[in-house]
């Protein structure tokens, strides 16, 4: 596998980003009356203006020549095809079969119809969804459900949870849905405070069916519904689980009537669309979840077919390379202007963290480049009074992807107006910024002594030409929602493939878990520490005399 690095374009955009370092924004805006236009894509739903980047016509050009020679189209077609391209972990990735089964028949991979896998758990989530909400499903003294608590950690959290949450307006009534993740005992405490274990279900997602804080949770569930007065026989009444190790789940003590199915190749980050995502289909209905999953469908085909220069996930992408590599970027912020999407972001930031924080190429040398920068976030307006400040001023560039629909679901007053110019005015602020002349003159207006202007004008001044896109939609819908998840993990795989890695395992997550076993094991006991760093040391002895 080669690096990068090696690529013509690569070396090409070197060269240009010299050329491009003293041009502004502004100026690309003078210069080209079509700029606003000709600097637009769109697909599923959404619309993206990425004319406030540092970018010209010859920087895009070079861009998608670095995505060709990068190998992009094949890469494409095998995922789409199931070739085994996590390599490390010698898996198909195909989380676009979780979204197609609506549109296409059949998916062969590895001699499995992966398709009819898929509908016959969709299926299965159409009947554990209706019998909830229609009250057939009953607790263990014959009460309807009102509450279902889903128990994962990771993909099988954020997924879940950011998309539920996304699609509060298009919650059915009747049911509530909670979420547990954290090992921390406060979470499910803080939950459990609120069910009655005669009306609650627990829906315990995990691939693996291993992972330390949900069996944890999960255990502590249980133990909680026995204390209720829930009887042993009657507990799968009360769980649920999804899981692509079936025999572990049952041997935890799940009916294995009333497991779900996962697989291989589903990636835990990218598994919102299979039965992972019931938690979502009991919040909003599986009508709705099949229009999340139309929506991703939408972005897939998209993504599959679009030329290079139309696709919003190769657009994207290359253009965070661009930041990255050329710009030496070392973050990408995500603003939505949308209550619904705050906890976006957390989503994103999993999804493509874990899949593009890696050190080696495909081959396992070490890469010669940056790869996945940090992607952070938040809701606006929140962070313009918050982080904002070093977006505007900073030292450090941070490419910001702004994502606003133009419709709200709740008008007040004129507050989606003044939201929606608040999100405007950042990408403006961010590329236009403050001369030294305007805070000069702005001072002098205010009436300022010379003396005030020569002190603070300097502190007034904005650099302005940082980069920022912004995606624009008609309104958050399940669609909508569906498309915009897929577009960022198109994104997330367009990066990858540039920069020759895998974005599809993670084996960096291994150590800290081998290494917290081996901890727990000497905080409950009384191991001989002396051969830890005597800082472990002092630490694990504060656990233990605290707890004496
Ligand atoms: O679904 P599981 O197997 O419990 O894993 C949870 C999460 O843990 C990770 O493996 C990281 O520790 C994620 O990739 C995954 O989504």
């Amino acid at each position: 596998m080669s690096s990068p690095t090696q690529h013509s374009a690569w070396q090409a955009l070197a060269q240009h980003q010299q050329e491009m370092a003293s041009v502004k924004m502004t100026e690309l805006f003078a210069d080209d009356s079509t700029r606003a236009e000709s600097f637009k894509a769109s697909a599923a739903g959404w619309t993206l203006d990425y004319s406030k980047n540092r970018a010209n016509a010859n920087t895009m050009k070079l861009l998608l020549e670095l995505v060709e020679q990068a190998g992009m189209k094949s890469a494409i077609q095998g995922m789409f095809h199931g070739d085994h391209i996590n390599n490390t972990e010698d898996r198909s990735v195909l989380h676009v079969a979780l979204r197609a089964s609506q549109a296409q028949d059949s998916l062969m991979v590895d001699g499995v119809n992966v398709l009819e896998e898929v509908r016959s758990t969709l299926n299965q989530m159409e009947k554990f969804v209706a019998q909830l909400h229609s009250g057939e499903w009953k607790g263990y003294t014959d009460k309807k459900i009102t509450d279902v608590v889903s128990i994962g950690i990771g993909g099988s959290y954020l997924g879940p949870k950011v998309v539920a949450e996304a699609l509060t307006p298009y919650k059915k009534d009747g049911i509530k849905v909670h979420f547990v993740a954290n090992i921390d005992g406060s979470d499910i405490t803080e939950k459990l405070k609120l069910l009655n274990a005669e009306t609650t279900v627990f829906i315990v997602s995990s691939k693996s069916f291993g992972t330390l804080e949900t069996l944890y949770n999960a255990n502590a569930a249980r133990a909680w519904c026995i204390d209720q007065g829930v009887p042993d026989a009657d507990i799968k009444k009360h769980f649920a689980a999804v899981s692509s190790n079936v025999e572990k789940a049952v041997k935890f003590g799940m009916a294995e009537e009333n497991i779900f199915p996962m697989w291989d190749w589903v990636g835990g980050r990218y598994s919102l669309w299979s039965a992972i995502g019931l938690p979502i289909a009991v919040a909003v209905g599986m009508d709705k979840f099949y229009e999340l999953l139309d929506g991703a469908h939408a972005m897939d085909q998209h993504f599959k077919t679009a030329p290079l220069e139309e696709n919003l996930p190769v657009i994207m992408g290359a253009l965070g390379v661009w930041y990255s590599n050329f710009h030496n970027a070392q973050t990408h912020a995500l603003i939505p202007y949308d209550h619904y999407l705050r906890a976006m972001p957390a989503h994103i930031q999993q999804l493509d963290m874990e899949s593009n924080g890696k050190a080696n190429l495909l081959d396992g040398s070490g890469v010669a480049t940056d790869t996945g920068p940090i992607i952070w976030g938040g809701a606006g307006t929140n962070g313009q009074h918050a982080y904002h400040q070093l977006l505007h001023q900073g030292t450090r560039l941070v490419p910001v992807d702004f994502i606003a629909p133009l419709k709200t679901h709740n008008p007040v007053a004129d507050h989606h107006a003044q939201l929606f110019a608040n999100c405007l005015s950042q990408s403006q602020a961010l590329m236009v910024g403050k001369s030294l002349e305007q805070a000069e003159k702005e001072l002098r207006d205010a009436g300022a002594t010379e003396e005030q202007v020569a002190a603070i004008a300097p502190h007034k001044v904005i650099p302005g030409n940082r980069p920022s896109n912004t995606l624009l939609t008609e309104q958050l819908t399940p669609f909508t929602t569906g498309s915009l998840i897929a577009l960022y993990e198109h994104r997330t795989f367009v990066q990858g493939t540039i920069w020759g890695i895998n974005s599809f395992d993670q084996w960096g997550v291994e150590l800290g878990k081998v290494l917290g076993t081996d901890i727990y094991n000497r905080l409950v006991s009384d191991s001989d520490n002396s051969m830890l760093d005597a800082s472990t040391q002092a630490l694990i002895d504060a656990f233990k005399k605290a707890q004496s």
